[in-house]
Formats: C-alpha cells, structure tokens, sequence
C-alpha cells in the first residue's frame, strides 16, 4: 500500500521545490494568523503557482474560519483541500463544503478511543479526516505542536473515509507510525523543520522517502 503523504505550513519556494521533487501528495498552506508558518493569500498563491499539474494538491488550512475569509483566499490561491483545523461543527464542515465546492478534510483532537467516536457525525459530510494529537490546554495553536498521540488506538479501526495522522510525526519516526496506526497516509509540519516555522528541504526529503518506504 502506497502511503499519501502531506508537507504543510509552506512559505518558501525552496521548501515547496523541495515537497514537489520528493514526491508528496499534499502541500499544505496555512491561514490562521497565530501561526508561525501563516502565509497570505497571495503569497500561497504565488507558490500554489509553480506547481506542477501534477504534482501535490494545494491543502488550505483554516481554523473556525468565517466564509468571507475562505472566499478572500481562494480569490487569490487556488486550493484544491480544505482543511478544518478548528471547533467547526459537522453542520459548519457541510456549509463550507457546499458554498465553495471543494472537498474538504476534518481534523479532530485524539487522546482517547472515545475521541474517534466524533468522526463518525462527520463522515457524511466530510471527504477526508485529519487524526491529530489534542493541543496543550490554553496553548496558541490547535495544531502544529510537534505533539504525537498514542498511535495504537487508531489500529484496527473502521474509518470510514481516506484519513491522514499527524501530530509530532517526524523522518525518524514515521515509518513506526505508520505501521502501529494502519495509517493510509501521514501529515507533518513541525518535524520537517529547522526552526519553528522554517522548513529545511533535506528534512523534507527525508520524511517522504521514511514514510513511503523509500
Ligand atoms: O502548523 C500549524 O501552525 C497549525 C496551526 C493551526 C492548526 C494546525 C496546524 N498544523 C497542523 O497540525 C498538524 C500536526 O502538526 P505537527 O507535525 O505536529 O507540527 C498537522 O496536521 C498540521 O497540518
């Protein structure tokens, strides 16, 4: 099985170069301002630009983001994944879905099994999940913690759309992930960085050959 793989939090064209030459299937632009690794709408589309058509899909990800703000971004980056990244309800995940067209990928907080029981209000109107570890109480950001969870209570279970884990993934322990959790697919950002918010293109590389067996 051919594990897909997400690089997010991009903002250099190195970086991205880096993400297309390695062969990932996702690339993942933030736009959620308290991030370190937030771009704006025409930065992302400035990149989102030199994408080759084949290459990675462009993933935008938003947190509890109102409609005028995801219309503004794809005013100027032409996305092909939203990712859910905040509190949004199943009603809201369908409403962004609907309005603007575009498949859209839920993240949901794990640290229990009863955690997971959330997806399945999602599943109707959801394309893909995002499993991620649950951010530190009162911290900035509900996501990008460089934070893993116990992977071993996604094994064996029936999710049922195409779903990704993340949370604290890096090149060292990938691989391991992937097979304690039965994961399809993998999503990163903090791991593949130098710095809090700097992508290092070696570590990219490194991550996708770890992840898809290389
Ligand atoms: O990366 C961010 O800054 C971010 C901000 C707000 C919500 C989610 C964010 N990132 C996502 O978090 C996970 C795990 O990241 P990490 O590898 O543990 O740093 C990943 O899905 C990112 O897409």
């Amino acid at each position: 099985m051919t594990v897909s793989v997400k690089i997010c939090g991009l903002r250099d064209e190195a970086s991205l170069d880096a993400v297309v030459a390695a062969g990932a299937d996702f690339v993942g632009f933030v736009f959620f301002p308290p991030s370190p690794r937030a771009v704006t709408p025409d930065q992302a589309g400035a990149l989102i630009a030199r994408l080759p058509a084949a290459g990675p899909v462009p993933v935008g990800l938003f947190v509890d983001a109102s409609d005028e703000t995801i219309a503004a971004v794809l005013a100027a980056a032409p996305l092909r994944l939203l990712q859910l990244h905040g509190k949004e309800t199943p009603e809201r995940v369908a409403a962004i879905r609907a309005r603007f067209g575009i498949p859209v990928m839920k993240a949901l907080g794990i640290a229990t099994e009863e955690d997971l029981r959330a997806a399945a209000a999602f599943a109707p109107v959801v394309d893909r999940f995002l499993f991620d570890a649950k951010p530190p109480p009162g911290g900035p950001l509900p996501g990008g913690n460089a934070q893993p969870f116990e992977w071993r209570l996604m094994a064996r279970q029936a999710i049922p759309r195409p779903w990704l884990l993340a949370g604290g993934l890096t090149p060292g322990n990938v691989a391991e992930a992937i097979r304690t959790a039965g994961a399809p697919g993998v999503d990163v950002s903090s791991g593949v960085e130098r710095s809090r918010g700097v992508k290092d293109p070696a570590l990219i590389r490194a991550f996708v050959a770890a992840a898809k067996g290389r």
